[in-house]
């Protein structure tokens, strides 16, 4: 039996894969799993019992990623399973941050008299704006959101320059070939009248919305932030539509010093939030987490090295250690120490640690449990677990 807990809210079509006959959602205190949303995870203590994190999302900078590595806890995320519901949301960003709408729908409803339709029509030429095609959007990280939002921006009738470094080729596959490729963000804030950001947050990526980067951008364009607050310099932000050196700050990411002011429209972090998206998050992440307890396969882990192999054999033996030389070596002498016959076996590195698949023949409990203990024991070795077919 697995315990998983749960934080968020996270739809009943991920859970319910979850087999009551195998696993226990929030029933005691040494979860195995953890399937969550946004929830901050900084600074809380892991129980040992923990295995793996399933972000039912993409950003992670909700988990501390790094200290979960060192822990031997895999974490997971659902790459494209919200980019619908994102795209969507910054599609009709655009079109309020060029028309404006929500006032006019706000003063219709001041009016009252038997002659609204008169006042109407009197009054909203000042709500006039401007339309969408013919712009140039840019866009900053062409990854699942953002390359759907360059071939959309593109059937919308916008000139379309996109920036990432980065790019998986899988994506870049899937982009039109009409979309323009920069060579720098400078390209693209000199061009579009719409910029859109789609990066994670990282030590990279943190702040680069700052002062030099919006007096690079058109006197008259918008900045959409529907990737995470902390990319932009709110200070920096707030001096720059001051200074009228951009038109309009859209972003999914409240902060106090941002509400109240016209010339930014805040959302309350919704671009996930939409039936589909939600569900296809929760699925997702159940499936990986279900797949890795079960299995040990890692599928979508942001710290781990993909390995998706079949068993061999009735034992796994699934371990995690530092990557670094003769790891394999030492732990398949220990087994042969024990004259347990490796029948497949898949070790695979990422960054400082690397994950290794062992399939072994039937093997006497006590003696298993020696030899793990045994493993255990090597330097460099995080943690070691058993599972059986
Ligand atoms: N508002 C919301 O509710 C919501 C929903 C989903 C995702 N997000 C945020 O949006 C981000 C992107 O989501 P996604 O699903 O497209 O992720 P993704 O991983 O598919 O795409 C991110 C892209 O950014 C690129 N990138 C990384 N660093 C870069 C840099 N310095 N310059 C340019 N490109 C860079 C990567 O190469 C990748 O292609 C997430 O990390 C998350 O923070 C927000
Ligand atoms: O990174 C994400 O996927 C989004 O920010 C969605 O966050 P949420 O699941 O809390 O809506």
């Amino acid at each position: 039996m697995f315990e998983i807990k749960t934080y968020n809210a996270i739809a009943p079509e991920g859970l319910n894969l979850l087999n009551a006959d195998q696993f226990a959602l929030n029933s005691g205190a040494n979860p195995d799993g953890i399937i969550l949303r946004s929830e901050k995870l900084h600074g809380m203590e892991f129980p040992e019992s923990l295995k793996a994190i399933a972000r039912a999302g993409a950003g992670v900078n909700n988990v501390p990623v790094e200290e979960c590595s060192e822990a031997g806890v895999v974490v997971f995320n659902t790459p494209g399973a919200n980019a619908n519901a994102v795209k969507e949301l910054v599609l009709a960003a655009m079109i309020m941050a060029a028309r404006p709408i929500k006032e006019g729908m706000e003063w219709v409803q001041t009016l009252s008299g038997d002659d609204v339709e008169k006042q109407v029509e009197k009054g909203k030429s000042q709500f006039a704006g401007t339309e969408i095609s013919g712009k140039t959007l840019g866009v900053i990280g062409l990854g699942a959101i953002g390359a759907m939002l360059a071939n959309d921006g593109f059937r919308l009738g916008m000139e379309v320059i996109g920036y990432d470094p980065y790019v998986s080729v899988e994506t870049a596959w899937n982009i039109n070939r009409r979309v323009q490729k920069a060579a720098s963000i400078a390209e693209v804030l000199a061009k579009a009248d719409y910029i859109s950001i789609h990066v994670p947050v990282n030590a990279e990526t943190k702040g680069m919305v700052d002062a030099a980067f919006l007096a690079q951008m058109k006197d008259n364009a918008v900045l959409l932030n529907f990737a995470r607050g902390e990319l932009v310099n709110t200070a920096d932000m707030l001096a720059a539509l001051k200074e009228k050196s951009i038109r309009k700050y859209v972003t999914d990411f409240a902060d106090e010093a941002l509400l109240h002011n016209d010339d930014i429209i805040v959302m309350p972090h919704l671009g996930a939030s939409t039936e589909e998206a939600e569900v296809n998050c929760a699925i997702m992440a159940a499936q990986t987490l279900k797949y890795f307890l079960e299995t040990g396969n890692i599928v979508n882990s942001v710290n781990f090295p993909g390995v998706d192999i079949a068993m061999q054999s009735p034992i796994r033996l699934t371990i995690v250690n530092k990557n670094i030389p003769n790891m394999v070596g030492q732990i398949s002498s220990g087994l042969a120490k024990y004259f347990i016959n490796i029948e497949d076996i898949l070790n695979r590195s990422r960054g400082n640690y690397a994950y290794t698949v062992i399939d072994i023949a039937e093997t006497e409990e006590a003696v298993l449990n020696e030899v793990i203990e045994k493993i255990k024991e090597i330097d460099g070795v995080v943690n070691v677990r058993i599972i059986r077919r």
